[in-house]
């Protein structure tokens, strides 16, 4: 890359972030969420890290973002609110842990692990045991004083308790809003036209930065404490342990799952171990923070001008990273679907390295206005496959090209057709070598057919050199061809036909899957052979026989019956059945398995769940092959009640639909995936 233009993008990036900060810290109104920003910004200290020259003192990663909002007097912290310097991967965690023994000149460290709560820091100064001013933290020097608007907090003492009561102390912890208080706000708002908060974190702040503070009295606020300056005192705790033990005996709450530890492997651990169960509190937490635990050394490490040198946050993996789209690619799939497909320049996410994402059809591209050369940013949530979540269009320079999806395959060059009410462009060549590599795949992937050996590359030689030309020629392969294959000895020819010949009694449930029939995954395959005693009948059967079993609904019922009234498809399965490949059927299993509890039946929901927000609580059911409705009727078949249910409860009872309490619903859950 040219020097100017990475110097210009540097810039840009900056100007960037620094519009998110002022919606962010000023308006309160972030316009991206917290993962994208974070994205954005370890874009930029990647860059700066790579082309230190071009690193200025006024960039964001410099210094700690807001401002003191006007409206509210300035109230200047006698230590700065600094940020905290962070982390997800476990090496940085490791290397930051060396850092701290090198500069100490010792060869091991004692920490505190706090959970890293997501709401907003304050500062409080106690005289002489009466609160006298609450400030946020502004720009970590000023910040604004919200005093008023701190006494309507029920769990801020208004005098200190104890008899150790210091003459000067500012003491700072993080105000927050519990899921269920913030999920009864939003409620509240909605019903009043009012706009609903993003997230526990803004309803906070919105709640706090209030200019009448009988408004902030309204809301749910609450305040865990993790830190102080004793600025007069007898007391001078030397370890950060101790500290948090007399803000306790002060009267504040400090959260229950601060951890002392000897060795950074337990760190990782504990965050190991939070990351899996961070759902179940009340409240949000996005990491941890690791503290360096004595006083003294944390003096003699100090601070940069942004974060201390002593602390770490160690956050919780990000599934958004900023990367650039080197070129746009079309995939040819088994069915003949044209998928566009971004080929990026390398980015890890949460530990993996993506190099293509789906831009899934046409109309998401043009939606979504992807172009070659631009900067995106890329998701992956869990498992899923990677796509882009959006443009960063106000880092484009002019150059970048517009993409049009091309008026022939790409891999045989046949004529693309897309039908109304389609959103894809499908090939129309049946034959097209593209899609029948992409139907080998399928048919030897692991949840099918299982043939070990048999990966992408090697299909890839079968088709090109003409051994292979459809599923049925995988059955007819001889060991002295395969020898002839480039990489190919006389003992993987072997293996390989000895993996193809195993395949020929698998399950009759993962023949059907294995077939690529469209909306017949693994588990509507295994629903199919539970109702059906063989192949036969499955193929024999109408539309009405399809729409009585339980998980199956018009749009795969018609798809079945399509496929069936293809005749190469059913001239497959007699070549198939010919070569050899007779499928099992496993006894029928009369026992309902977990996984089948969702499938198939209605829910409802009345009141406030507690580790689930609605809208997530509805997408596990409707993942699980559930359906979820607004209204009670003789259709649903459980009730799901959370906290403060409605007159829906009353009407459950009296037309006898099955309650589920929150944790029976959970339990549910866990033991359907
Ligand atoms: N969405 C947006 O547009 C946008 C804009 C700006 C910032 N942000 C978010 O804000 C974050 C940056 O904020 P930051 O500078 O406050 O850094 P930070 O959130 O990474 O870490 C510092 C803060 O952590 C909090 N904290 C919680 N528990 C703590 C504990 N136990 N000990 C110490 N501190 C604790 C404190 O408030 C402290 O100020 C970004 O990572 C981003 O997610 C988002």
């Amino acid at each position: 890359m040219e020097r100017d233009t990475i110097r210009q993008e540097i810039e840009k990036l900056r100007e960037i972030i620094r519009q998110h900060d002022y919606r962010y810290y000023v308006l309160n109104q972030p316009t991206v969420t917290d993962d994208e920003y974070d994205a954005l910004m370890r874009k930029l200290q990647e860059l700066e890290k790579n082309y230190p020259e071009y690193l200025t003192a006024d960039s964001p990663t410099q210094r700690v973002a807001g401002k003191p909002q006007d409206g509210f007097p300035p109230f200047l912290h006698f230590q700065p609110l600094l940020s905290l310097s962070n982390a997800v991967e476990e090496d940085d965690i490791r290397e930051f842990d060396q850092r701290l023994q090198r500069l100490l000149n010792q060869n091991q460290a004692e920490y505190v692990v706090e959970l890293k709560i997501d709401g907003l820091a304050i500062n409080l100064r106690y005289e002489e045991g009466i609160l006298t001013h609450g400030a946020t933290r502004g720009d970590g020097t000023v910040g604004e004083d919200v005093t008023p608007n701190i006494r309507t907090i029920k769990t801020i003492p208004l005098r200190l308790l104890g008899d150790k009561i210091p003459q000067v102390i500012e003491i700072q912890g993080e105000i927050f809003m519990g899921k269920n208080a913030f999920n009864r706000l939003n409620q509240e708002r909605i019903a009043k036209n009012e706009p609903p908060f993003a997230n526990p974190r803004n309803a906070a702040a919105g709640s706090l930065r209030q200019l009448d503070p009988r408004m902030t009295a309204t809301r749910e606020l609450h305040l865990f404490v993790y830190g102080a300056t004793l600025i007069e005192s007898n007391l001078s705790p030397i370890t950060h342990w101790e500290l948090l033990m007399y803000l306790k005996e002060l009267g504040f709450m400090v959260n229950p799952y601060i951890q002392l530890v000897s060795s950074i492997e337990e760190v990782i651990d504990i965050h190991r171990k939070w990351e899996k169960k961070r759902k179940q509190l009340e409240y949000e937490i996005d990491g941890l923070v690791i503290k360096l635990n004595s006083l003294p050394d944390r003096s003699r490490l100090g601070s940069t001008s942004k974060s201390p040198r002593w602390a770490i946050a160690y956050k919780f993996e990000a599934t958004t990273e900023m990367t650039r789209i080197l070129n746009i690619e079309v995939n040819v799939g088994r069915t003949g679907t044209l998928t566009p497909v971004a080929v990026l320049e390398p980015v890890n996410i949460g530990g993996v390295t993506v190099k293509r994402a789906t831009l899934h059809n046409e109309d998401e591209l043009k939606r979504k206005d992807v172009r070659i050369g631009d900067w995106v940013l890329v998701g992956r949530a869990g498992d899923v496959i990677p796509e882009v979540v959006r443009v960063i269009s106000e880092q484009r320079t002019g150059s970048e090209i517009i993409f049009q999806m091309p008026s022939t395959c790409p891999a045989c060059h046949a004529p693309v057709k897309r039908e109304i009410g389609e959103a894809a462009w499908k090939c129309v060549n049946i034959n097209c070598p593209a899609q029948r590599k992409e139907k080998i795949n399928h048919w030897a992937s692991r949840d099918a057919m299982d043939i070990e050996g048999l990966g992408e590359k090697l299909v890839s030689q079968l088709i090109e050199t003409g051994l292979v030309q459809s599923i049925s020629d995988l059955y007819r392969l001889k060991i002295e061809e395969l020898i002839d294959l480039e990489r190919m000895g006389p003992k993987s020819a072997e293996n390989l036909i000895k993996a193809i010949g195993q395949s020929k009694t698998r399950e009759l449930a993962r023949f059907v899957y294995a077939l690529g029939i469209p909306f017949v995954g693994s588990h509507v395959a295994q629903i199919l052979t539970n109702h059906f005693s063989s192949l036969d009948q499955i193929i024999k059967a109408s539309e009405e026989q399809f729409l009585i079993i339980d998980g199956i609904g018009p749009t795969v019922s018609q798809s079945i019956l399509n496929f069936f009234s293809i005749s190469e498809n059913l001239h497959l399965i007699k070549e198939l059945k010919a070569l050899g490949v007779h499928p099992t059927q496993k006894k029928k299993e009369k026992s309902v398995k977990p996984q089948e509890f969702f499938q198939g039946k209605t829910f409802l929901f009345t009141g406030t769940l507690s580790h689930f927000s609605r809208k997530e609580a509805e997408d596990l059911v409707v993942s699980r092959g559930g359906k979820v409705v607004k209204a009670i009727s003789s259709q649903v078949n459980y009730l799901i009640v959370g906290e403060q249910p409605g007159s829906k409860r009353e009407q459950a009872i009296k037309k006898n639909i099955p309650l589920l309490t929150e944790s029976e619903f959970e339990e549910k859950i866990q033991s359907d995936f």
